[in-house]
Parts: C-alpha cells; sequence; structure tokens
C-alpha cells in the first residue's frame, strides 16, 4: 500500500463554516444496535471512516442485511438478539478498538465460535480489560498470550451469567462491552465507572426501547444497569457531527491569529464536550448558537474566533470527557502562552500509539518543549523554533491530525509521514482543512 504523507505549510488563519463527518461512536453502535434490533433500522450522518466500515461489515459476515452506505444513508435489517449467523472466517476489525471490544461483549452471547483479528496497532492493544468481565459473566474467549488479538470467542450454550462489575478504568468500550454483554445475561448486568465516561450505548439502547437505568453514586462513579433477554426495536438514527472530529478545527481557529470559523450540527453529549471545557480554561472565544436536539443527542454549531490562549493545569475530571482530543490539545499548549500540565491520563499510553509518548517525541521534534510524564505530559508554550521537521504518525489517525493543525504556527513546513490512517475517522479531513485556510498537500509515495 502506498504511504501517504502530509505535507503542511507554516501559517494560515482559518475562516470559514464547516461541516465535519458523523460521530464515530454513535456510528459504530447504529450499525450494532441496530443489526441486534427486530425491524429495520436507518441510519443518516453515518461516518463512511474505515472504523465504522469495520463494525458494519463484521455484522455482514454474520448474516446481516445492510443497504449502504450512500451519502451517509445506511438501512439495517434487524436480526433480533438472537438472528446473528457465525462468519466464514475471522472478523477484520482494521484498527478499531471499540469496534473489537464492544463486538466482544455481542459475540459472548452468541452459541457459536468466532475470531477477531486486527492491524499491526490493534493487535499491540490490550484485551484483557474485555475478556476479564466476560470471563466472569461465564463467557469462553482466548486471546494471544499478553492478552492482544487475536481473540477466539466460543459459543455458549446458555445465558451469560449476569454481573455488577466494577471498571478499573474510565472506559467508555469496557462499559459498553459488559452492557452489551448484559443483554445476553440471566439477570441484571451493571457497570460502574470510576468517572463518566461517554454514555452513547446507554443513551442508545433507550432510544432502542431497551431500557438502561443510569444513576451517579458517590464522587464522579456512574453504575449503568440493564436487565437480559429484552429486544430491541428498531429505529431512526440521525448520527450528528463528530466532535472528536471538529477539534481539529476548533484547535485550528483557536491558535490561528484572525481566525472566525463556525463548525456546524456537532454533537454536545455532556460526556463528550471537555475539549470545548479545555479550551475555554486556556482563554479560547468558543459560543455555541442553534442548539437542539437530534435523536436523543444535543448538537450545536461551534462559533471560534482567535484569542491569546495560556497555558493551564487541566483539570482531571476533565480527562475521559476530552479522552481522544489530547493530541490536538497538546499542540494547542504548545502555542499558548505558558506551561500547561496534564495528569491522570495513563490511558493515552494504550490508544491507536501511546499518545504520550508520540506526541511528545512530535512536539520535541519541531522545537517544543514537551516532557512526558507517566500519566500526561508536560508542556512550555512557545515558539516552534526547529525546521525540516519530518514527523511518524506511528499508526495513529489522531496524531496525523493533529500535527497538520501544528502547521499553523510552524516555522516551516511540516512532513508527517503515514497518514493514510485519518481514513479511520475523518476521510475528508485534509480537503475541509484546505477549505477553511491550511496549506496541505497529499503525497502518496
Ligand atoms: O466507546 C467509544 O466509542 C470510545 C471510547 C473511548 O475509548 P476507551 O473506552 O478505551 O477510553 C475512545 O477513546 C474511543 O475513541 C471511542
Ligand atoms: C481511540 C480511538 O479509537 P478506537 O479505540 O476505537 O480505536 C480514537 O478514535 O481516538
Amino acid at each position: 500500500m502506498a504511504n501517504v504523507k502530509f505535507k503542511v505549510q507554516a501559517g494560515g488563519t482559518v475562516k470559514g463554516r464547516v461541516r465535519v463527518p458523523g460521530d464515530k461512536s454513535i456510528s459504530h453502535r447504529s450499525i450494532m444496535l441496530g443489526a441486534l434490533a427486530e425491524g429495520t433500522t436507518t441510519v443518516t450522518g453515518f461516518l463512511e471512516g474505515a472504523d465504522a466500515l469495520a463494525t458494519l461489515q463484521a455484522f455482514r459476515d454474520m448474516g446481516v442485511q445492510i443497504e449502504g452506505p450512500e451519502n451517509g444513508n445506511v438501512t439495517i435489517h434487524g436480526v433480533g438478539l438472537r438472528g446473528l449467523k457465525k462468519p466464514e472466517k475471522p472478523m477484520d476489525m482494521g484498527n478499531s478498538g471499540t469496534s473489537t471490544r464492544l463486538l466482544a461483549g455481542i459475540l459472548a452471547g452468541q452459541d457459536f465460535d468466532c475470531t477477531l483479528i486486527g492491524d499491526a496497532s490493534l493487535s499491540k492493544r490490550p484485551m484483557k480489560r474485555v475478556t476479564d468481565p466476560l470471563a466472569l459473566m461465564g463467557a469462553q474467549l482466548e486471546t494471544s498470550e499478553g492478552g492482544t488479538l487475536p481473540m477466539v470467542i466460543k459459543g455458549q450454550g446458555q445465558p451469560l451469567k449476569a454481573i455488577d462489575y466494577t471498571l478499573p478504568m474510565a472506559s467508555a468500550q469496557v462499559k459498553s462491552c459488559v452492557l452489551l454483554a448484559g443483554l445476553f445475561a440471566d439477570g441484571q448486568t451493571c457497570a460502574t465507572e470510576p468517572a463518566p465516561t461517554r454514555d452513547h450505548t446507554e443513551r442508545m439502547l433507550n432510544g432502542f426501547g431497551y431500557q438502561v437505568n443510569s444513576e451517579k453514586l458517590d464522587n464522579q462513579r456512574m453504575k449503568a444497569c440493564l436487565q437480559g433477554g429484552g429486544k430491541l426495536t428498531a429505529c431512526h438514527i440521525d448520527v450528528p457531527s463528530d466532535i472528536s472530529s471538529a477539534a481539529f478545527f476548533m484547535a485550528a481557529a483557536a491558535i490561528a491569529k484572525d481566525s472566525d470559523l463556525v463548525i456546524e450540527h456537532v454533537g454536545m453529549n455532556p460526556t463528550r464536550i471537555g475539549v470545548i471545557e479545555i479550551l475555554k480554561l486556556m482563554g479560547a472565544d468558543i459560543t455555541l448558537e442553534n442548539p437542539h436536539e437530534v435523536g436523543g443527542e444535543p448538537v450545536a454549531d461551534v462559533h471560534i474566533r482567535y484569542a491569546p490562549l495560556k497555558g493551564i493545569e487541566i483539570p482531571e475530571e476533565l480527562v475521559a470527557l476530552a479522552i481522544d482530543e489530547f493530541p490536538v490539545l497538546f499542540v494547542v499548549a504548545a502555542s499558548a502562552e505558558g506551561k500547561t500540565v496534564l495528569t491522570g491520563a495513563e490511558e493515552l499510553r494504550v490508544k491507536e500509539s501511546d499518545r504520550i509518548q508520540v506526541m511528545a517525541d512530535a512536539l520535541q521534534a519541531v522545537g517544543i518543549d514537551a516532557q512526558p510524564t507517566s500519566d500526561g505530559m508536560i508542556i512550555n508554550g512557545g515558539k516552534q523554533s526547529k525546521q525540516n521537521a519530518v514527523i511518524e504518525s506511528h499508526h495513529d489517525h489522531r496524531i496525523s491530525m493533529a500535527m497538520t493543525v501544528a502547521g499553523l504556527f510552524a516555522s516551516d513546513e511540516i512532513v508527517i509521514d503515514d497518514c493514510a490512517n485519518v481514513n479511520t475517522s475523518f476521510p475528508i479531513f485534509v480537503d475541509l482543512m484546505n477549505q477553511v485556510g491550511l496549506q496541505v498537500e497529499v503525497i502518496s509515495e
């Protein structure tokens, strides 16, 4: 496969209106829940990126008839909780942690054997976090030594055991895995998380007529419970634009002088808006316009104008609410005046890359004082002082996109190697960035 590089010219101003593609987390779940529902589910605004397409293909492999995607429209002919068929070959999850971990929960409750595989990056990511609770539920799973893919999931002749599980880390993927397995369990399954994480699974199950009860316990902890053996009823899902994709544009307008940008129809789920809170704490000028609701999720247009930014200590309670936005938030911190400190974010080390180490290396390569710590980073904002920087993305779409934004305050052009991965979450990223004022050239070698 060709190596795709991005060559980003230094400087620029960001202006105009954009609409970024559909939310990745909601797109994955629309296919999963639509397939398990009774009746025909229609989806608009579906993200046609490789990760969500891996989920779609997996359900096709299990006999679900799915039309599309075409211009973001997908129609899923649900087969009900008991209607999935044994796939003929291992199912390839590509680069997608969400596909793998959520599907593991669904597959644990089936009566057939199957295998999940993935690309080089996914094959290094920890799966014990899902195989542990699934084993407690009586599922039979095997991973390779070290708890990584491939994962073999054995068929069950009986329902899973319901559990009351306390997650060791704040992870929406683990919570969702447990709740989805709970659909196939004999009683009430609960997942308690140490801090609130994205709640799309809970909201969407409720939207499919499947009751999930969520309550806030003491401190930060959230508990979500459902009863096994019910049924999902098909519905329509209108996927809002992905705030994680919008974040690259928010960051770009926040750091480039004279910028003035509107990002339309962005999902504003309270468990996803940490990036807006953090940018505002740094001094960003952000207003939310035209707030309304689509399909049970709040959305708004995000209007962002350049304002001088300062370094901050990022409140730990915002970490899980902005977990995918840290690569680009590190770039914002690098352009801000003063010191930014992130702590409590060790989860960043087990994403598509080790996002603490890889971003520290990338920022140092352009001359920024960025010091990785075990659970975060310390960045002293300043001028990018190194020329001819060549950045490695380490198979991670968010590194490719974050370092593209870094071009706005670079002293010289930046070349980013290995950028085909942007297709996993944001296939039209370069087109939209060029449309609002960046100068990014795609080189295919
Ligand atoms: O549930 C989801 O859709 C996701 C949860 C998060 O992962 P973790 O649960 O591993 O934090 C996030 O990083 C990922 O991009 C999407
Ligand atoms: C972490 C991410 O995704 P996943 O875990 O689904 O690979 C991401 O998109 O930043």
